[in-house]
């Protein structure tokens, strides 16, 4: 650990410091059938709880993701000094603490595995008076923090403790006296943007954030929900400018969480690649910015409809069904990216099947997130069989009808590596084995029952 001090550490440093290994494997499995909801939207969720915490009053929140992730923020809220209680399957209520009531939480805040609990909530803890130390488990550790740190220091957040290049654990004092700044995110990241959109709720003035490939916009759509004054214009041919108001009174409304389509997205290609599948994906979340595999998969010939599509609470919301489908390689562009960015996994298993070269292009940000995914892909094909090449930060997968499988597959404590391997196993000849599957309980807890109720062969 680094300048000023080292922090110190959490006393649990993350949830599956010590939890043994889960291998598992998967296997060629028969046509897949069923209709399923997958769990609530894990970005949305985590926006709830935040929100929930600064607002005035009760925020009710329903179908939220009772995911390991998700339920380190609601930790983190009640350290903060929020009453976060769960009245039953996914309905949570928050008592909130008001725009300046956050409170020095007394032990470190340990987000576990998740990238956004702790760059959202260090945006949240900036524009307050308080003084706290942010951790998680060693994937989160080795992630780049400084990305948010640089925005909130211009503001007046203090640093008073890093570890080397600024990774966690790290301690932030925060300040009720923020400058409202203008930022331009050097890398397309909704989390950044959401660290500074939060701490502009306690900056004076206007805070304005600029990116120029726009990313997820949930925190924006959040914030007018619960009473900002929050302006989003377009800036050039594909980025964004937000303006929020500082110091606004946000008022707790209900928040019904619609299901999260990176989760969807492992069975729903689960019923493209096994023969004789159909499967319908219940009150899918359609945000246009969350849609690129959707859109990368129609391309390459995948069956999917798009079935009762309506607005609930200002999103797209719509049932797919998912048919069996022979697929074709594409280029996927690199400004699709921010779109799709959480699916490049198990697009990259939809490759394996398809026929011809999948080129997917501009994927550095894959290298920070749980896992160097780029790294963790290529080494996962190759362990099974899968032609494919890494060229700077583009992969290229070249697909065949048959794929043999194999493992073990290492999945880097990253949830989405162990889901997309073992979905390549049910539709490969010999079946898929993966290392550890206990991160899967992060994102998506109920991966393994849900599969295998839609008749994956997974043991
Ligand atoms: O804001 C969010 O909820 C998220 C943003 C993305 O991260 P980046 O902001 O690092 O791209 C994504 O990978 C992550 O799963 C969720
Ligand atoms: C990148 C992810 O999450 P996070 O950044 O929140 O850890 C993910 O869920 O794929």
């Amino acid at each position: 650990m680094s300048s000023p001090s080292a922090p110190p550490s959490s006393p649990v440093a993350g949830i599956h410091a010590s939890a043994p290994a889960q291998p598992v494997t998967a296997r060629r499995s028969d046509a897949l059938h069923g209709t399923v909801r997958v769990p609530g939207d894990k970005s949305v969720s985590h926006r709830a709880l935040i929100f929930g915490l600064f607002a005035d009053g009760r925020t009710h929140i329903t179908g939220l993701l009772e995911g390991e992730d998700v339920l380190n923020t609601a930790a983190a809220c009640r350290a903060l000094g929020a009453r976060a209680e769960r009245l039953g399957a996914g309905e949570w209520v928050v008592d909130g603490v008001g725009a300046r009531g956050l409170v020095s939480p007394a032990a470190p805040l340990d987000f576990g595995n998740s990238g956004t609990g702790v760059r959202l909530m260090m945006g949240a803890v900036a524009g307050q008076d308080i003084t706290a130390t942010f951790d998680g488990d060693a994937s989160l550790r080795r992630r780049p923090m400084k990305r948010v740190l640089d925005p909130l220091t211009l503001m007046g957040v203090e640093v008073t403790a890093q570890s080397e290049g600024g990774r966690l654990p790290l301690t932030l004092k925060g300040s009720d006296h923020l400058a409202a700044v203008t930022y331009e995110t050097p890398v397309p990241s909704a989390q950044v943007k959401s660290a500074v959109l939060l701490a502009g709720l306690g900056a004076t003035g206007e805070t304005v954030v600029v990116e120029r490939e726009a990313t997820r916009d949930h925190t924006e759509r959040m914030l007018a929900h619960f009473g900002a004054d929050v302006r989003v214009e377009p800036f050039g041919h594909a980025g964004r400018r937000i303006t929020l108001k500082g110091h606004p009174r946000l008022k707790a409304v209900p928040v019904d969480v619609p299901a999260d389509p990176s989760s969807a997205a492992f069975p729903l290609v689960a019923a493209l690649l096994v023969p004789g599948s159909e499967v319908v994906l219940t009150d899918l979340m359609l945000n246009p910015l969350r849609t690129g595999l959707i859109t990368t998969l129609q391309e390459m010939g995948a069956d999917i409809a798009i079935l009762d599509a309506r607005d609930e609470g200002g999103e797209t919301v719509a049932s797919l069904r998912v048919r069996h489908s022979r697929l074709m390689g594409v280029e996927v562009p690199p400004e699709r990216a921010p779109a799709m960015i959480d699916e490049y996994p198990i697009l990259a298993v939809a490759a394996a099947f398809a026929e011809g070269d999948t080129i997917m292009r501009g994927l550095s940000e894959l290298r920070v997130k749980e896992s160097d995914r780029l790294a963790a892909v290529a080494d996962g094909l190759a362990a099974c069989g899968i032609a494919h090449r890494v060229e700077g930060d583009d992969l290229i997968v070249s697909g065949r009808a048959t794929v043999m499988g194999g493992g073990p597959v290492k999945t880097h404590m990253d949830h989405r590596i162990a889901m997309a391997f073992l979905v390549l196993g049910l539709a490969s000849d010999a079946g898929v084995t993966v290392d550890d599957v206990s991160f899967i309980a992060t994102s998506f807890p109920t991966f393994l029952p849900m599969m295998r109720a839609l008749g994956a062969q997974i043991d």
